[in-house]
């Protein structure tokens, strides 16, 4: 179930940024979507990510689980660690990727619900 839920997120984020993008196009080359699609860095993320919480946008999972609190988030930082770490003993490159992007996420989540910003964490690197 959980990689059913994790893929249909995955086809849904990739789905929209293809829209976003303007979607299919006539002529369009092999392999134009892949290479079309916006990467997102870790500061958009975070500024994505602050200001759905700052807005208490409805239907983000964002905003979810910082209802939820950081016991719920610490729990996800947890588990998509041990996910990493797994993809990336068994699995290949490309799902240790995905995997971490998860973590990264999960990171940010975390980061939101403590009050921090990324340049409280940046200080420290
Ligand atoms: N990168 C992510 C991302 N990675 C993981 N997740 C969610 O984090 C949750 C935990 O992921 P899992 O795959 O572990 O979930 P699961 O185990 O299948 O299910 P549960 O643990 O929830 O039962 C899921 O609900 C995922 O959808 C993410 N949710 C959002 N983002 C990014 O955050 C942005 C804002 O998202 P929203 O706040 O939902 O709009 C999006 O545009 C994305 O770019």
């Amino acid at each position: 179930m959980a990689v059913d839920r994790r893929l249909s997120h995955h086809v849904g984020r990739e789905l929209s940024r293809w829209l976003s993008a303007g979607g299919p196009g006539r002529g369009a080359p092999v392999g134009w979507l892949e290479e079309s699609l916006p990467v997102k860095t870790f500061e958009e993320l975070f500024a994505e990510l602050q200001a759905k919480a700052a807005a208490g946008t409805p239907g983000s999972g964002t905003v979810a689980a910082l209802d939820k609190g950081v016991h719920f988030i610490g729990k996800k930082v947890v588990e998509e660690a041990a996910e990493s770490w797994m993809a990336a003993e068994h699995e290949g490159p490309e799902r240790t990727a995905e995997e971490i992007s998860q973590l990264l996420y999960q990171v940010q989540v975390l980061m939101l619900a403590s009050g921090l910003e990324l340049k409280d964490v940046y200080r420290h690197l």
